[in-house]
């Protein structure tokens, strides 16, 4: 059934890279299937707010609709806490503690965007850790550079039920962003899942 909403593809058949100074991203395409029903979903029924804030180190207003999903929280889909919880299974070892928050974004168009930043708000400024992203309608390339600037070394694209798990050092020895796009794109989720007290 195309259109089930399933995880399809075990973890194990996750590709790493090896980004350098401990930082590491796992890639795995198409993890989630029916995630074009998925979205549908989402977008009728997560309570999306509209937030402008300072976030991260430097900026920045939020281009973009957001929800948080804390601890207990139940998740908007069941295949949600599936993905929580295989993710928490299969990274056990090199974790050391489950995922256990969601935060999901919603880029409406190409003017939505997230600026460059680690997810640094917490133990992520000085622990290794580990951030999952779920992708999901039409991909947008996640970027990646050293902290500190520098030219986009990882260009990651993510949508239709893609994974990617940045892991180790990432957040605070590299950072990421969704830039805008001038290009016509559609509508695309973000799902990430973070473990306690990593923002
Ligand atoms: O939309 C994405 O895939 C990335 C979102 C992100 O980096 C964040 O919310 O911290
Ligand atoms: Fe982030």
């Amino acid at each position: 059934m195309a259109d089930e909403i399933a995880l399809r593809r075990p973890l194990a058949e996750a590709r790493r890279i090896e980004l350098g100074q401990g930082a590491w991203l796992d890639v795995l395409p198409g993890w989630l299937a029916g995630s074009d029903p998925l979205f549908e979903v989402l977008v009728r029924t997560v309570p999306w707010r509209a937030e402008r804030r300072h976030m991260y180190d430097n900026e920045v207003d939020v281009p973009r609709l957001l929800a948080h999903y804390g601890e207990g929280d139940d998740l908007p889909h069941p295949v949600l806490t599936e993905a929580r919880e295989a993710l928490s299974t299969h990274y056990a070892a090199e974790l050391g503690e489950p995922f256990r928050t969601a935060g999901l974004c919603f880029y409406r168009d190409g003017r939505d965007s997230v600026a460059w930043h680690g997810d640094r708000i917490g133990r992520g400024s000085r622990e290794d850790t580990m951030v999952a992203i779920i992708g999901i309608g039409e991909p947008r390339p996640l970027l990646l550079r050293p902290h500190g600037g520098g030219p986009t070394r990882v260009r990651q694209p993510l949508g239709h039920g893609d994974l990617v798990v940045m892991g180790g050092s990432c957040q605070r020895t590299w950072d990421h962003c969704v830039p805008k796009t001038s290009r016509p794109v559609g509508p695309r989720i973000s799902i990430q899942f973070r473990p306690r007290g990593v923002g």
